[in-house]
């Protein structure tokens, strides 16, 4: 290849990228890198990746429906072809593939939550659910293609097809390990998935320690492999971001300043370190939880702004806030330093001392923060999620509002987590049952029930496992056969086993042998 040929291929490859960067839905983005480093690290073939864009074109149509219309768009975890092929029956427009669902179904070695389970799990999952999608799709329009006008009339449409949006979870790795996830997503067919900011493996469920998230830095780094990604793809699937920091515990690293106002420090110098007192305790054989909440006591944990507060005048900190006049955001040393000259006690602020045994940092959870994450977020990505581990109306109007007031053109999630109790957080009854609109009203059409498969189909599977052991075969045709021929659910001997296509395929693809001599 001459340097011409080259160079007239890279600028071909180029104006076509930033082509398509001009559309309506692209040009909402940012990118900190060009189309030429894009085009650079791009195939000599061009790959098309027709399943996943056109999903992700029929969600953000969806999408833009909805949010004009102000509707939901209701899903649920469904992790199975079977699962899924009702939930599009039942007229629901989009799938949800959770990723503790397939943790607990979908793994060789079954475990909670924790993102423990091999990288690819979650897309090879979409890619059986997108398979499945497809042959449901075939066999029903092989079924219609040999109707009646009649029979075409009164034979309601499925749309198989539902988009799928699926967990990505914190991303599974580097920048390389996230555009390898990226890449099998694509490739599978997903509409659009979703990357958070957790720890890997940091999740604690039953002893008093909660999530861990990474800093502001790492969780836009991870969200801009990903865009990266699909921009070497030229894939239009979407991306939304998660921001898990609310009721987040800790935070792994303190090298982000957009984090520091967060970041709790020991303000007792009387307290020894938490690492020291927690390995102690089990050299000693002293119960985790109490010995943690012990040192908590003692340890007078707070942000470095409070502990200024602690012990300055109202003067003093009033003098020391004019610090955040022009920005928020201070590093440690800035606010130290500032500290030093408007206030005349000294600031006792540990926060290596509360280093947990894992070397996380002590993270105060707040709303303001997961707002001024999810905002750092908005430029690369098409969507947003500010996870919740309580449904508190307050916080999902105020962040909502606030992302809205800089964009209110995009998506909003929201997960109706399993443990939610709607009531005890201050719902009416009536209010509960309105939520679905409230939610949308706010902008927040993709909303998900992501575990229903552990409720719900745990519950079915349980009370007709008890009806078949007391009753047998016989049970089984009173519950089911004759229910489901009443109700025409689908089952083996209908048309939604595909029976109709497999031999039809099989008489078109070789009925007729041409080399037999009659
Ligand atoms: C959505 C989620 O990531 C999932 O894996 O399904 C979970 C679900 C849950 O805890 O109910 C999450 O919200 O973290």
């Amino acid at each position: 290849m001459t340097v011409a040929t080259r160079d007239s291929r890279l600028q071909a490859e180029v104006e076509k990228i930033e082509n398509w960067w001009k559309s309506e839905k692209q040009s909402r983005l940012q990118r900190p890198y060009s189309a030429l480093d894009v085009a650079r690290m791009r195939n000599s073939i061009e790959l098309n990746h027709h399943v996943s864009s056109q999903q992700a074109t029929k969600l953000w149509k969806l999408f833009e429906d909805k949010i004009a219309k102000q509707e939901p768009l209701l899903t649920y975890g469904a992790v199975d072809p079977i699962l899924l092929s009702q939930l599009s029956k039942a007229g629901l427009e989009i799938g949800y593939v959770s990723g503790a669902v397939c943790g607990f179904s979908n793994v060789a070695e079954p475990s909670m939550d924790t993102a423990d389970y091999p990288w690819d799990t979650v897309p090879n999952t979409v890619q059986k659910l997108v398979n499945s999608q497809l042959w449901h799709d075939r066999r029903q329009n092989h079924l219609r293609s040999l109707m009646t006008p009649e029979e075409l009339a009164a034979t309601p449409e499925i749309d198989y097809l539902v988009p799928l949006i699926a967990d990505g979870d914190m991303g599974f790795g580097s920048t390389t390990g996230i555009m390898k996830l990226t890449k099998k997503f694509v490739e599978a067919g997903v509409a659009m998935f979703h990357l958070d900011d957790l720890a890997i493996g940091m999740k604690r469920f039953t002893i008093g320690e909660g999530r861990t998230v990474v800093p502001t830095c790492e969780y836009l780094k991870r969200l801009t492999a990903a865009r990266f990604q699909l921009d070497l793809m030229g894939a239009e699937t979407l991306l939304m971001g998660r921001a898990d920091s609310l009721h987040a515990e800790y935070i792994t690293s303190v090298i982000d300043p957009r984090d520091h106002g967060y970041v709790q420090g020991v303000t007792n110098p009387e307290c020894e370190p938490l690492l020291a007192t927690m390995v102690k305790a089990q050299r000693e054989g002293s119960d985790y939880k109490s010995t943690r909440k012990a040192w908590l006591a003692k340890a007078g944990l707070m942000t470095f702004d409070e502990a200024v507060e602690q012990v300055a005048t109202p003067e003093e900190y009033a003098s020391y806030m004019a610090l955040f006049k022009d920005s928020k955001f201070k590093s440690i040393t800035d606010r130290r330093a500032h500290a030093a000259k408007t206030v005349s006690q000294p600031v006792f602020f540990d926060w290596e001392a509360a280093r947990s045994t894992d070397g996380q940092y002590f993270f105060k959870h707040t709303l303001e923060h997961v707002i001024d994450r999810a905002i750092a977020a908005l430029p690369v990505t098409d969507a947003t999620w500010a996870r919740m581990d309580a449904p508190k109306w307050d916080e999902i109007v105020e962040f909502h509002e606030k992302l809205r007031a800089i964009d209110n053109r995009r998506a909003y999630g929201f997960g109706y987590t399993g443990r939610y109790d709607y009531l005890a957080a201050g719902f009416t009854e009536e209010q509960f049952k309105n939520l679905h609109w409230e939610l949308a009203n706010l902008g927040i059409v993709f909303q998900t029930q992501p575990i229903y498969a552990c409720q719900g189909l745990n519950m079915v599977s349980l009370e007709f496992g008890k009806m078949f052991k007391r009753e047998g075969i016989y049970g089984y045709d009173r519950d089911i056969i004759q229910l489901c021929k009443k109700n025409n659910t689908d089952g083996f001997e209908t048309s939604w086993c595909g029976a109709k296509l497999s031999d039809d395929q099989m008489f078109a693809a070789d009925s007729l042998d041409v080399t037999l001599p009659f």
